[in-house]
């Protein structure tokens, strides 16, 4: 129905219909509105390449509801408000719900949710109405069915009424049980929705592989979790860390004899779920009388939507007594008792304008897309990383290309893809240069690396990202140095390498602009304070390849001076936690080369900590103790207070077990809090209490 050939004429009209004025609406026009929304339906779930943003799709939505709100008699049979999308996969045996898997009405802001609330009072009768709100998980959905207390089947949405069965995934997604007791509730048979989530940090690392591998990253947790949904391979599934929220009953059948006690609210029935031993938003719901306090709590969710470990997309609105739930009833498309309201779009379309080069401290040559500015979840975006050569292929991406972008959290922004279809023969290739753009050098692509790379280790651009890294904040955190000095210093010639940073006069820096008498006394008074950095920062700082913070303290933990590391072999290295080979490789040829350890004596005789930390000289009475931090902490940033745990001596663990020591928690602390009082041995302490330990 929609092929290639038309796809530019579809977008002009979802054009002209997105700056139609409501006043033009008529009977007449708006089934050409019901062709585009099908249009960028059969995109979305069936081709699973969207070309507009969701946000772009649900307003024109909202305008073909809004027409026929105000015109019931011109609404069609086949109208997209009266069903839901479709999104089967081939090859996957189909499966019917028990109960068609609907969508979800959605608002975008207070005035959406107070009209909300009036209906469902005027429909119910009752002047006051008790909400369950909950986060809108931004993940796959997935409904299961439980018989006798066995886990028998596992399916996606899919049209509603047939979703994909795919069981054999969701053995794989530890957080939903296998067997699960419900019939000390009297139930026999159960089907329960809910959502498949990759979280932040998952994410973050399997991205990570994806570009260690030279593969494009995903733009988005979402994508990662159904994407991982639907291998056919279980055992990748396992590997992916996937977790299930789940957040709603929506069929029961209860045993013919004895009495059953299933809940008569939905928070009710979010209870039973966690007390089954299922990961329900039961923490993080809440039961509310009125739509002020509803408006109140979502807003105060959504300040603290980063700080989440999972992505959202907006909070769900849920009348929470059943019977009114029933007497409400849904529409062909969505339930009248629930509504979405959805967070700040994090999609944006834009326009990719051209792209430039950078070098970084190891040499890899990046090429950034330069793009017109563009709103993203709440900031402004005017350049991507586009990673590399073969991203660049993967994605088909070309200059004059309009792309759709995305920030979710607060992962950097990505490339969700180039709206190919939409090229009109302007668009040029992204041409990669053969030679370093900075020193001309040419470029070497090492065999099984998806970089280009200029290794002159001389050139200019590496000489100064690996200042720029040796002052940072996780290296030797050097105050008030930064980027911008670094490259004023560079360019006026009073630094040339990370040595030349301590030899740094005042008479040099009053010559340049803005250097007052106290801004060069901090200055050099920091860098005077750097020399006493202990040395995994010094390792982390020289910015040797694969040498994160965490194996920059193993090596420190694990030699009396830096120069031990000259003399060890790749077989010694390896012996070493969390060194592997690469690793190995990467440390051993760093120190191989005569520069480097000239560099080092140079900042050995500048009275650099060059000595090892050995375990137990690293630590304090908190030596051994472990802690890990839940909920929001008000004084200290999360990686601080880990941070200052670690110089203690301390573990951070990543989660509740019998080996935790110290839960630290802060506001809003969740299931970590709920888990940890269940073990006696483990200290459940405030943000204070850990200062004040800290301090001791
Ligand atoms: N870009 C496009 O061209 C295009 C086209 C069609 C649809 N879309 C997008 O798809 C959306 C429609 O998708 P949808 O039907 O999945 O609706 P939705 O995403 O608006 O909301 C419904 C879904 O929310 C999920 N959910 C998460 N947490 C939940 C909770 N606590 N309670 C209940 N549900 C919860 C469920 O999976 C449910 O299916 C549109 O709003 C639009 O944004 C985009
Ligand atoms: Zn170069």
């Amino acid at each position: 129905m929609f092929d290639a050939t038309n796809v530019n004429d579809l977008m002009a009209k979802t054009a002209h219909w997105q700056a139609m004025q409501n006043q033009h609406i008529t009977e007449n026009n708006i089934d050409e509105l019901r062709h585009v929304l099908r249009f960028h339906e059969y995109r979305y779930y069936v081709v699973n390449n969207p070309l507009i943003a969701d946000y772009e799709y649900d307003m024109l939505y909202k305008k073909l509801e809004a027409f026929e709100k105000a015109n019931p008699l011109f609404i069609t049979s086949d109208s997209p408000t009266q069903r839901v999308g479709k999104g089967l996969i081939k090859n996957f045996a189909k499966a019917q719900h028990l109960v068609p898997m609907l969508s979800l009405d959605n608002s975008y802001n207070a005035a959406d949710l107070i009209d909300f609330d009036r209906k469902v009072k005027e429909l119910s009768g009752k002047d006051v109405i008790e909400y369950c709100v909950e986060p809108k998980f931004d993940g796959a959905s997935i409904s299961l069915v439980y018989e006798n207390n066995q886990l028998v089947r596992g399916i996606t949405r899919g049209d509603g009424e047939v979703g994909d069965d795919i069981t054999p995934n969701v053995h794989q997604i530890k957080s939903i049980p296998l067997h699960a007791n419900f019939s000390q509730f009297g139930i026999e048979q159960i089907e329960i929705r809910g959502e498949v989530l990759m979280n932040k940090n998952n994410f973050a690392q399997y991205n990570q592989t994806l570009i260690d591998e030279g593969l494009p990253p995903l733009a988005n947790p979402r994508n990662a979790a159904a994407g991982t949904l639907r291998m056919k391979d279980p055992s990748i599934v396992s590997k992916r860390n996937l977790e299930a929220f789940l957040y709603h009953v929506s069929f029961v059948s209860t045993y013919k004899d004895g009495s059953s006690q299933v809940p008569s609210t939905h928070s009710g029935f979010l209870q039973m779920l966690w007390a089954v031993g299922m990961k329900s938003p039961k923490n993080e719901m809440r039961t509310l009388k009125g739509i002020d306090a509803v408006i109140n709590y979502i807003n105060d969710f959504e300040a603290g939507r980063d700080a989440l470990p999972y992505e959202i997309d907006g909070m769900v609105i849920k009348v929470n007594d059943i019977a009114q739930q029933d007497q409400l009833g849904m529409t062909s498309h969505h339930p009248r008792w629930a509504i979405a309201y959805k967070f700040k779009a994090r999609q944006a379309t834009s326009k990719l304008l051209g792209v430039e080069f950078q070098v970084g401290r190891t040499g890899a040559v990046t090429p950034v897309a330069k793009i017109a500015a563009a709103q993203v979840g709440g900031v402004t975006v005017t350049s991507i990383s586009i990673h590399n050569d073969d991203y660049i292929k993967e994605k088909d991406l070309k200059i004059g290309d309009t792309i759709l972008i995305e920030r979710s959290g607060d992962v950097i922004p990505q490339i969700v893809k180039s709206l190919t279809e939409l090229r009109d023969g302007s668009q040029t290739d992204i041409v990669f240069p053969q030679q370093c753009p900075v020193c001309n050098d040419v470029l070497v692509r090492p065999e099984g690396e998806a970089v280009w790379r200029c290794v002159n280790i001389n050139c200019e651009a590496q000489v100064v990202e690996r200042m720029i890294h040796f002052v940072s904040k996780d290296a030797m955190d050097i105050k008030s140095f930064g980027e911008a000095n670094v490259r004023k210093f560079f360019a006026a010639g009073i630094i040339k390498d990370v040595p030349s940073i301590y030899k740094i006069t005042a008479t040099q820096l009053q010559q340049l602009e803005g250097f007052g008498e106290k801004s060069v006394t901090n200055l050099l008074a920091a860098i005077e304070a750097s020399k006493q950095q202990p040395l995994h920062r010094v390792i982390y700082g020289l910015g040797i390849r694969y040498v994160g913070e965490t194996t920059a303290k193993t090596l420190a933990q694990s030699i009396d001076t830096i120069f031990d590391l000259a003399s060890k072999s790749k077989e010694e290295l390896q012996q070493m936690d969390d060194v592997g080979v690469k690793v190995a490789e990467s440390i051993a040829s760093f120190f191989t080369n005569q520069d480097n350890i000239d560099m080092l004596q140079a900042l050995s005789a500048a009275g650099l900590q060059m000595k090892g930390q050995p375990k137990e000289l690293a630590s304090t009475g908190l030596a051994g103790q472990t802690f890990l931090f839940t909920g929001t902490l008000n004084k200290l940033k999360r990686s601080d207070a880990e941070a200052l745990a670690e110089s203690h001596g301390g573990t951070i663990l990543s989660g509740v077990s019998s080996k935790l020591n110290y839960l630290v928690v802060g506001a809003d602390a969740g299931s970590k809090l709920e888990k940890a009082k269940k073990i006696a041995t483990i200290n459940i302490i405030s943000e204070d209490d850990f200062i004040n330990m800290m301090n001791q």
